[in-house]
């Protein structure tokens, strides 16, 4: 993440509101696959396997399935490269398949995986603008300079009061 820095701002997502805006995905997602339906989703390892899991329950799609993107820093620059594909019958080209991943940074990841599926749906459920054109459905957007924070990465933990003592 050290190429990704600064980030001036932070957006925390709970589980609940993760699950609310993958059901607010799921939602806009109903109605405009093709003729037939989505055939299947892919999710983006890691980040994008809950929130493939509660759209897929949505629009109760049985076949899941993954993609590995592994991004490597050379320097400065991050270069994804795809280290695990998902079943060449079940997606194809893409037609009919629904691409489920967190969010969108700078669309690097997207990038290589839609090189890999070109004619496939791309589904997050936050965006950053660099990395907007990349996606066509998307929830809530944030600015650049925000780090979303996840709940499979965060904990409860002690908060001091405002007053300043710790009783
Ligand atoms: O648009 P980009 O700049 O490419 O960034 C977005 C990607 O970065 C994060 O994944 P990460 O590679 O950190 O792996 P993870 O999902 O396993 O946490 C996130 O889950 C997206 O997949
Ligand atoms: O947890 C994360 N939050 C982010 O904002 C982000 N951008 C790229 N990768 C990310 N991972
Ligand atoms: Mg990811």
């Amino acid at each position: 993440m050290s190429d990704r820095l600064p980030h001036e701002k932070g957006f925390h997502v709970s589980w609940d509101q993760l699950h609310r805006d993958a059901r607010a995905l799921a939602w806009r997602l109903q109605g405009h696959g093709p003729e037939g339906g989505w055939r299947a989703v892919v999710a983006i390892t890691r980040g994008g396997m809950a929130p493939a899991m509660i759209v897929s329950r949505e629009l109760d799609i049985r076949t899941v399935d993954t993609i590995s993107v592994k991004s490597y820093n050379h320097q400065t620059q991050a270069e994804p490269v795809i280290i695990k594909h998902p079943d060449a019958d079940v997606v194809g080209d893409g037609t009919g398949v629904l691409i489920v991943d967190d969010l969108v940074d700078t669309g690097r990841t997207l990038e290589v995986v839609r090189a890999a599926m070109p004619k496939a749906h791309v589904a997050t459920v936050y965006a950053k603008p660099k990395g907007r054109p990349m996606v066509d459905t998307f929830i809530t957007e944030v600015s650049q300079d925000t780090w979303i924070f996840f709940p499979w990465d965060m904990a409860l933990q002690y908060v001091k009061p405002y007053h300043g003592t710790d009783d």
